[in-house]
């Protein structure tokens, strides 16, 4: 019986995810790990350009067509895929990343978006010395819930949850709200 949910947190680059992964981490009442997939992706050397180009087809499916090493991205998510399923078997642990459609439904108890009004997004990305490119088409993104739609498209509308991530009063607000979905899971579970 796996020990802790897997839980997906997704949303635009700059949403929140990785601040929010951490503060679970930290606070949950059982133990997860917080596999930022993007990072492992970038570390595992797969295929460099990966995550940027998933991003774009995330953004405009008919341009998968247009990318030329379509095989080798098919291939690097393939062994992504493969490296992360006994991780996520053994439960505990919190998929970050940008994109979700690509795990499969079996594995989410909980699929969070996370959301940003897009000003501050632009912000936020502009800080991290983003290309004006790379801002533009997140932000696009951003407005056209595009990471939203995909998660509604790809799991159990009572498994999505959509989070506003915009102050501090907000990542206080959901990490208590995920902090008690935890805390009921484990119980449920305890209960059998
Ligand atoms: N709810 C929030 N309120 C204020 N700032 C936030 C909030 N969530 C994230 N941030 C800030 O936005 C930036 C991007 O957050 P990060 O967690 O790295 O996003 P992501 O992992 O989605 O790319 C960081 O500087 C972080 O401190």
């Amino acid at each position: 019986m796996s020990v802790g949910p897997v839980i997906i947190i997704t949303g635009t680059p700059g949403t929140g995810k990785s601040t929010h992964a951490q503060r679970l981490v930290d606070e949950s009442p059982v133990p997860l790990q917080h596999i930022n997939v993007g990072e492992w992706v970038k570390e595992k050397g797969w295929y460099e350009e990966f995550d940027e180009e998933w991003q774009s087809y995330t953004v405009d499916e008919d341009k998968v067509r247009d990318i030329p090493d379509y095989e080798a991205i098919a291939d690097a998510l393939g062994q992504l895929l493969d490296e992360l399923e006994p991780i996520v078997a053994g439960g505990g642990v919190i998929l970050d990343w940008h994109t979700c459609e690509v795990f499969p439904e079996r594995w989410a108890d909980l699929v969070l978006v996370l959301r940003c009004d897009h000003s501050q997004l632009w912000k936020r990305l502009e800080k991290r010395n983003y290309h004006l490119k790379k801002i533009q088409e997140n932000n696009e993104a951003e407005i056209m819930q595009v990471v939203l739609e995909e998660a509604r498209a790809s799991y159990p509308a009572e498994i999505v949850v959509e989070l506003k991530s915009e102050s501090t009063e907000d990542l206080e607000a959901n990490i208590a709200r995920i902090v008690d979905w935890i805390t009921v899971w484990k119980k449920e579970r305890a209960s059998g």
